[in-house]
């Protein structure tokens, strides 16, 4: 069975990857046939976005099996977790996906063990869709009438499974006439925010207007925002949670100035193994991403660089967690291990 989402699109033998780094000004798309082609493209931000990355490691995944055919079995495909697992380090979707099928894969093998591969991979894609829609009206419930909202990085269509995470909630905020704008700071140094994000809400109609990331203190100052919508890689026992870099500034922002500051995930993005943020891997990036744009350098070319991938913001900045489950507000270990328990 095909499945398509923006970025992601399965066709049970293989699995195509919209190129997010040639974004917006080319639409192309990468073939996937393994486990190393989706750890690569991972690894090189083909594509990105923690349930994404999570959904392409599970196709990945499935896929490497079918390739190794009636040989396939959980020790056949523990070089090819081990090779998507090393991709990117702070995304525990990722490894969400990657444990969630190896526990089917552990008594299975050949013929069953790549159908029970193939068909959980698509699950977990569609699972995800519902949560973020689900996500959604519970975030969307959240927000002041008429609000304008500032996001940052890219949670839409591109990063998960379809409609986004804290895209979502400005997607469904939209549709019940409920938003007046969204601000997009441009998230640098990939430009998550201008390339990927405003191309989202352009196509969409929504009100956009990017921003450098320096100008969203003024925006705040002005009182030109109604709430900070965040998604994330990492939430950890507490409520710490690890997002793109430059979340934490708008968080201490978004309390200097009263503005509520919304963390958008689907449980999947929840993980328990970690009672803090202190424990949370930062990706730290290649620093061309920094001296250059688009391979064009402007810094000098051996400037030192320091190219922290995410930030961890502490719980207690953030006003509250909204996940598929419902919302959690003034996040702690209490209340966070109490809504996973359901
Ligand atoms: C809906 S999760 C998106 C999440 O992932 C982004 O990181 P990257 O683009 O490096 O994969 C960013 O942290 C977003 O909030």
């Amino acid at each position: 069975m095909a499945i398509n989402s923006a970025a992601i699109r399965w066709h049970d033998d293989h699995l195509e990857l919209l190129d997010q780094r040639r974004l917006p000004a080319e639409t192309i798309w990468l073939p996937i046939h393994g486990s190393d082609d989706a750890a690569t493209a991972i690894h090189d931000m083909v594509v990105r976005g923690a349930p994404a990355i999570g959904i392409t490691a599970a196709y990945g995944l499935a896929l490497e099996a079918a390739r190794l055919g009636d040989d396939a079995s959980a020790a056949a495909l523990a070089p090819a977790i081990a090779t998507l697992a090393a991709s990117r380090p702070t995304a525990v979707n990722l490894f969400w996906a990657l444990e969630r099928l190896q526990r089917i894969a552990s008594d299975l093998s050949g013929a069953a063990l790549i159908s029970a591969l193939k068909a959980d991979a698509q699950a977990i894609h569609q699972e995800d869709l519902a949560a973020n829609q689900r996500m959604g009206e519970l975030g969307a419930d959240l927000l002041p009438a008429n609000a304008s909202v500032y996001t940052h990085c890219n949670t839409g269509a591109l990063a998960t499974g379809g409609h986004g995470t804290a895209l979502g909630i400005i997607r469904t905020a939209w549709s019940r006439g409920n938003l007046q704008q969204v601000y997009a700071g441009e998230t640098r140094p990939w430009l998550q925010g201008s390339r990927l994000t405003s191309w989202e809400l352009l196509n969409d109609g929504i009100p956009v207007t990017l921003v450098a990331d320096s100008a969203a203190g003024q925006l705040m100052q002005q009182g030109k925002v109604q709430a900070v919508i965040v998604g994330a890689d990492r939430i950890t026992a507490n409520g710490d949670t690890a997002n793109k870099i430059g979340t934490y500034n708008l968080a201490v922002l978004a309390r200097h100035h009263g503005i509520p500051f919304i963390v958008a995930a689907p449980l999947s993005t929840l993980d328990a193994e970690l009672p803090d943020g202190s424990h949370i891997v930062i990706e730290e990036r290649d620093a061309s991403e920094v001296r250059s744009i688009q391979g064009k350098t402007l810094a000098p070319a051996h400037c030192p660089v320091y190219n922290p991938a995410f930030d961890v913001t502490p719980a207690e900045l953030i006003t509250a967690i909204v996940t598929e489950r419902g919302v959690i507000r003034a996040p702690s270990t209490d209340t966070l291990l109490a809504h996973l328990r359901g």
